[in-house]
C-alpha cells in the first residue's frame, strides 16, 4: 500500500454483531481496502461465540463494549502498518447493529475529548462505561418491561402508531427500563447512552454523536412521523432519559469533524468530515440504492428482510423505521433471529462443517424437496416467536429427523418460506418488476441464493396462473 499515488477516499465502518469491518472507497466508489476483526476468532481473551454472551437464563444476551473498541484499534493499526494513507480520507461514515445499547459513565464525555494521541482508545476507555456487557439485538429478556411500556401509551397498536413498533424485547427503549429497574445505581451514573451505531461515531468524533432517526426508529421511543422522542415513552422507561438520549438528527447528517486523537495518531486530515452513522439494515438499504418497489433480503447474522416506503404503515408484526435516505419516507423491516448461527449449526450437524458439503446436498436435491417441510427455530423467534425444530414428511407427519441432504433444503425452503409468508401478510408483494437484493455474509453462498430464485420464479408463475384464471388474461 505504501507508496501508491494518493487516492482520495471515505471510509465505511461496520459494528455487527460478529465482527468489525472498513471499506477503503475512491472517487469511482470502488473498494481499494477491506479489512474485518471477527471478535471470535481474533479477540478470544472476550470469549464471546457469534459475537454474544448468552446468559444462563438463556434469554439475555450481551456483548462487552471494550471488546468493540479493542477491534476499532486492531483494525485502525493494521491500515497503519500497511501503509494506508489516512491523510486522503475525506469523510467517514458507517453502520452498527441495531438495538444494541452502551451506557457511558459519568465523566465519559470529558475523556473521550481530551484522549492522548500516544495510547490506544481500548485503555484510555476502559472506566468509561457504566454497564461492560451491553445488551444486544439478540436479547429477548425484556416481555415484563415491553408490556409496561405498552399499558402506558395505550397497548401494542397505538405503540406502533407511534413508534414504528409493537413493544419488542431487544428494542433499545426496554433495554433501557431493565437496566433501570434492576441496576438503578449504574443507570444513575450513566451520562449518555449511546446506540451501537451512534457509540462507533462518538469514538471517531470524539464527543457524544446524536443517535440518527432511522437507528432511533428501533428504540420503541422515537415518534417515527415527528421526529422527535415521545415523552410517554421515554416517561415508562426510564427518568431523565431525554438527556441522556440527546437531540436525534436525519441520517445524513454529518455530526462534525474527526478527533484530534485521530488526526495524531493516524495522519487523518483534520477536516475529515463524521457523517452519523446508522443501523447496519438502514446502511444497506441506502447503501444497495434500494427503490421503491425492490426487496432487500440481509443474510447477516440476522435474517431480515426490508423495502422502502413511502408512508408508514405500521402493523403488530414487522418494524416501520425512518428512511435513512429521505427522512419523508419510512422503510419496513421484518426480522429472523434463526439466520446465520442456525444455518451454521445444520451445517456443522449434516455437512461435516463444510459449506461446500452444504452446497452439494442443495444442487442434490430437488425443489419442493419431495414434500419434506422443515423450520428450525433454535433460539427463540422474532417472526412469530417460537421455538424447536418442527420437520413434517410429505405425508404431513410430524417427523424427528431427515436424511442429511433433505435436512439442508429443509432449512434453506422453511427460512424462505417464513420469510415469504409473513412478507405477504404484511402485504408486500413481488411483482414481475420487483427487484429482489441480497446482501450479509451468506449471500456469497450462489447455492443458497439459487434455492430462493428457483422458488421465487416458480411462486411468480403459479400467482401468474392463478391470475390469468381468475380475471382472465393480463392487458
Ligand atoms: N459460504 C457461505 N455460505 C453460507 N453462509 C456463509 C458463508 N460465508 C459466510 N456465511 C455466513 O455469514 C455470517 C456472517 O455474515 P455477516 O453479514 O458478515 O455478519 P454480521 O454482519 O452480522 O457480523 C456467518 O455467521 C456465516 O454463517
Ligand atoms: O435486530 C435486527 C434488525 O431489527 C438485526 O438485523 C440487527 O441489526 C443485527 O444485524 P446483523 O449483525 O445480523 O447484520
Amino acid at each position: 500500500m505504501a507508496g501508491r499515488a494518493a487516492r482520495r477516499c471515505c471510509l465505511g465502518w461496520d459494528f455487527s454483531t460478529q465482527q468489525v469491518k472498513v471499506v477503503a472507497v475512491d472517487a469511482e466508489l470502488s473498494v481499494f481496502y477491506e479489512d474485518s476483526v471477527h471478535f471470535d476468532r481474533d479477540l478470544v481473551e472476550f470469549g464471546t461465540q457469534g459475537g454474544v454472551h448468552v446468559h444462563k437464563d438463556g434469554l439475555t444476551v450481551t456483548s462487552p463494549v471494550l471488546m468493540w473498541v479493542q477491534a476499532l484499534d486492531i483494525i485502525l493499526e493494521k491500515m497503519k502498518a500497511l501503509g494506508f494513507d489516512f491523510s486522503q480520507v475525506l469523510a467517514l461514515s458507517g453502520a452498527g447493529q441495531q438495538h444494541g445499547s452502551v451506557y457511558w459513565k459519568t465523566g465519559a464525555g470529558q475523556v473521550l475529548t481530551s484522549l492522548s494521541p500516544d495510547l490506544p482508545l481500548c485503555e484510555q476507555l476502559q472506566a468509561c462505561f457504566s454497564i461492560g456487557d451491553c445488551p444486544v439485538w439478540m436479547d429477548s429478556s425484556t416481555a415484563a418491561q415491553c408490556r409496561q411500556l405498552e399499558a402506558a401509551v395505550g397497548g401494542a397498536q397505538a405503540l406502533s402508531r407511534l413508534t414504528g413498533s409493537r413493544a419488542y424485547e431487544r428494542f433499545t427503549g426496554n433495554q433501557i427500563a431493565k437496566i433501570y429497574q434492576q441496576n438503578p445505581e449504574a443507570y444513575s451514573h450513566t451520562e449518555r447512552i449511546s446506540l451501537v451505531s451512534s457509540f462507533a461515531a462518538s469514538l471517531f468524533l470524539g464527543s457524544y454523536s446524536p443517535v440518527d432517526y432511522s437507528d432511533g426508529s428501533g428504540m420503541n421511543l422515537l415518534q417515527i412521523q415527528d421526529k422527535v422522542w415521545s415523552q410517554a415513552c421515554l416517561g415508562a422507561c426510564a427518568p431523565h432519559l431525554e438527556e441522556k438520549l440527546g437531540r436525534p438528527v436525519p441520517s445524513c447528517s454529518v455530526v462534525g469533524a474527526i478527533s484530534s486523537y485521530f488526526v495524531q495518531r493516524y495522519g487523518f486530515p483534520p477536516g475529515c468530515k463524521v457523517v452519523a452513522f446508522t443501523g447496519d439494515n438502514p446502511a444497506s438499504l441506502a447503501g444497495m440504492r434500494l427503490e421503491e418497489g425492490d426487496i432487500a433480503v440481509s443474510l447477516g447474522t440476522s435474517d431480515t428482510l426490508f423495502l422502502w416506503l413511502q408512508e408508514p404503515t405500521p402493523a403488530l408484526e414487522g418494524h416501520i423505521f425512518c428512511n435513512p435516505v429521505d427522512p419523508q419516507h419510512y422503510m419496513a423491516l421484518l426480522c429472523f433471529k434463526n439466520g446465520s448461527l442456525m444455518r451454521e449449526k445444520i451445517r456443522d450437524e449434516s455437512a461435516s462443517g463444510s459449506w461446500s458439503e452444504f452446497s452439494k446436498a442443495l444442487q442434490s436435491t430437488e425443489m419442493g424437496n419431495g414434500g419434506n417441510l422443515g423450520f428450525y427455530f433454535d433460539v427463540m423467534e422474532i417472526t412469530p416467536e417460537i421455538t424447536g425444530r418442527h420437520r413434517f414428511s410429505a405425508e404431513n407427519h410430524e417427523v424427528s429427523a431427515f436424511p442429511r441432504d433433505v435436512e439442508i433444503r429443509a432449512l434453506i425452503e422453511g427460512q424462505f418460506m417464513a420469510k415469504k409468508i409473513h412478507a405477504e401478510a404484511l402485504g408486500y408483494r413481488v411483482m414481475p418488476k420487483t427487484k429482489i437484493l441480497a446482501t450479509g455474509g451468506a449471500s456469497h453462498n450462489r447455492d443458497i441464493l439459487q434455492v430462493y430464485e428457483a422458488l421465487l420464479r416458480r411462486y411468480a408463475m403459479l400467482e401468474q396462473r392463478i391470475l390469468s384464471q381468475t380475471q382472465g388474461p393480463p392487458e
